[in-house]
């Protein structure tokens, strides 16, 4: 299988990398209006394939991305210490329509995967601007912020990530929800869980955890100057599940309906992907409080999404 990444920077390098290691992918082709960048991400990539897969690393322009069947867009401005993610809006809104439309004409059969923040309203304009069913623009949501809260509760609990059944919701961003109420260990409830081993899950834990969860971002870009294995291994993991069909439930973003009594608007909650893009969605069960965060999140990106002249 074809992947084509637009925006060849931290995160997509990072991505084409995850590919590379995971294997599975025939073919990835960089593309990036630094096309020096494109051609140097290519050949560092594709330095490391001999040592785990045989995938194909190359650059190049977007008629290269003819018979790609994911492309993923992880092109434009990041977050500079201490901006918000909406403060990206307009700067990659304008990226967007440039680059959408290039895809388009490229290939009309990819989904889409959309990295670029604000992912969620990123995701609502790439739906637009492409015409494409919403089940086949997905943005990667919260798939990172649920790798993070699954790794921390795991690590105070003391059992792997993998068996810590637990996702966030809403915004990828500072208003996204931890869903704590139907989180699972196993099959069983944390709180029933911590009790059985003699661990505290209480209010102090919970947000301390919270804040491992909502502002790891914020950390690592004040620590580094931005974000990408966690999210090129996340992105690698939403083709893994279209490339083989595999009806994965991962928290992703696509344009939704109706939620919380907020219409049509992009956000995540867990949903089903197989080889035709989003499958099925499965609404959490949540409680009074977790429902009305879940509402503040959705109004809030609707209104980020309505302020963007479009
Ligand atoms: N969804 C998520 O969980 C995460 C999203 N991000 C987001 O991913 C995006 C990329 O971040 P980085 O890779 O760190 O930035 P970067 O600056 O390293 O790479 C961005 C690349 O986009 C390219 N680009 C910009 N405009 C373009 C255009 N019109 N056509 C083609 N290429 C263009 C640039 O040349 C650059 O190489 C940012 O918006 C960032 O906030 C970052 C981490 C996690
Ligand atoms: C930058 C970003 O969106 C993240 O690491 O969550």
């Amino acid at each position: 299988m074809k992947v084509g990444i637009v925006g060849a920077g931290m995160v997509g390098g990072s991505a084409g990398y995850a590919l590379a290691m995971m294997g599975g992918v025939s073919e990835i082709v960089l593309v990036d209006r630094n096309e020096a960048l494109a051609r140097a991400q290519a050949e560092d990539i594709s330095h490391a394939v001999p040592f785990v897969s045989a995938t194909s690393v190359r650059s190049g322009a977007y008629d290269d991305l003819a018979g790609a069947r994911i492309v993923i867009l992880a092109a434009g401005v990041s977050q500079k210490p201490g901006e918000t993610r909406l403060e990206l809006l307009e700067r990659n809104a304008e990226v967007f329509r440039e680059i959408v439309g290039a895809v388009g004409s490229a290939t009309r059969e990819a989904i889409l995967l959309i990295a670029t923040n604000p992912v969620d309203i990123m995701t609502d304009v790439a739906t637009r601007l492409s015409g494409l069913p919403p089940q086949r623009v997905i943005g990667s949501g919260t798939i990172l912020d649920t790798a993070r809260f699954r790794s921390l509760i795991g690590r105070h609990l003391g059992i792997a990530p993998q068996s810590v059944h637990a996702y966030v919701l809403g915004e990828h961003g500072d208003s996204e929800v931890l869903a704590w109420s139907n989180a699972r260990a196993g099959s069983i409830g944390l709180e029933t869980f911590a009790d059985q081993i003699g661990k505290r899950l209480d209010a102090t834990v919970r947000q301390s955890i919270d804040d491992g969860v909502r502002n790891a971002a914020y950390r690592i870009i004040s620590g580094k100057g931005a974000t990408y294995y966690g999210i090129g291994a996340g992105l690698a993991r939403i083709v893994k599940a279209i490339a083989h069909d595999q009806r994965d439930v991962l928290s992703v973003s696509i344009m939704t309906g109706m939620v919380e009594g907020v219409p049509d608007v992009a956000l995540s909650v867990p949903r089903v992907i197989g080889a035709a893009g989003v499958l099925a969605d499965l609404f959490p069960e949540l409680d009074r409080e977790e429902r009305a965060a879940l509402r503040r999140s959705a109004m809030l990106i609707k209104e980020a999404t309505e302020s963007l002249r479009f």
